[in-house]
């Protein structure tokens, strides 16, 4: 049975404003999941309390495993923002080994020029300090740690937008490679790399996550048809 993360009616406030009410759903292993909203619906929020970077007002978040369930820890959760905060100072390469050394539980099961050449960073690339690296390159770094560290759950904040073509294809196939071992969830804004990508659209409007249909999903009319359930 694959991994599941089940979200039992999780309600998120801040002061008096409601972010989400009595949100219930399950996401699977083994497929991609693209999270949709309008600005300030509150895709971030609910990342961050996944990611235990902030509490939930109420309810819980679980990590169904076969037999076991229990709750979600922050070590379950990868989380790569769109602009990554990594020490500058150091070189891609030396941050990938302090990370292994200071990480006992990280069982690396390829050599540090490896998993840069997984994430397609050049050697030339690895040796370079972070502060010259580009966006898309931060990001491929932040990712290369959870080909690392395997946390069954990755969250993606807005990933890929700033992308020029070809970093954005290499990561679309990265995701499509690590699917299988992971539940992956992106929010984005950008419906046809949603389309594109997702197995399965998830709109957060109005403090409830809903999936669209994967028949709507091949309509001509498609994008109208969000456009419209967002605007409801
Ligand atoms: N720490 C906080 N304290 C109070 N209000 C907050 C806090 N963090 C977020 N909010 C509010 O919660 C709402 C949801 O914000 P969030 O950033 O999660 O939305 P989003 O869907 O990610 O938006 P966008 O698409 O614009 O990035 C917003 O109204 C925001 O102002």
């Amino acid at each position: 049975m694959p991994l599941q993360l089940q979200l039992q009616h999780i309600s998120k406030q801040f002061d008096q404003k409601k972010i989400f009410e009595d949100v219930s759903f399950t996401f699977e292993q083994g497929k991609i999941y693209g999270l949709l909203g309008r600005n300030g619906a509150g895709k971030t929020t609910l990342f961050n309390c996944l990611s235990e970077e902030i509490p939930v007002s109420s309810g819980q978040a679980l990590l169904v495993d076969g037999e076991t369930t229990r709750p979600v820890t922050n070590h379950d959760v990868g989380f790569v923002y769109s602009l990554p905060i990594l020490p500058e100072f150091l070189t891609g390469y030396e941050f990938i080994k302090f990370f292994l050394e200071t990480n006992r539980q990280a069982q690396p099961e390829h050599s540090i020029a490896d998993y840069f050449a997984m994430m397609t960073l050049s050697t030339e690339d690895q040796h370079k300090l972070i502060k010259s690296y580009s966006h898309g390159m931060k990001n491929k770094l932040q990712m290369l740690l959870f080909l690392i560290t395997k946390p069954p759950i990755i969250l993606l904040d807005e990933p890929l937008t700033s992308f020029d073509v070809i970093v954005a294809l290499e990561m679309k196939n990265l995701l499509r490679n690590m699917k299988h071992d992971h539940i992956i969830i992106f929010s984005t804004h950008i419906l046809q790399l949603a389309t594109d990508l997702c197995d399965e659209l998830v709109l957060l409007h109005q403090g409830n996550l809903s999936t669209v249909s994967a028949t709507l999903l091949h309509e001509p009319d498609f994008e109208q048809q969000i456009i419209q359930l967002l605007q409801n």
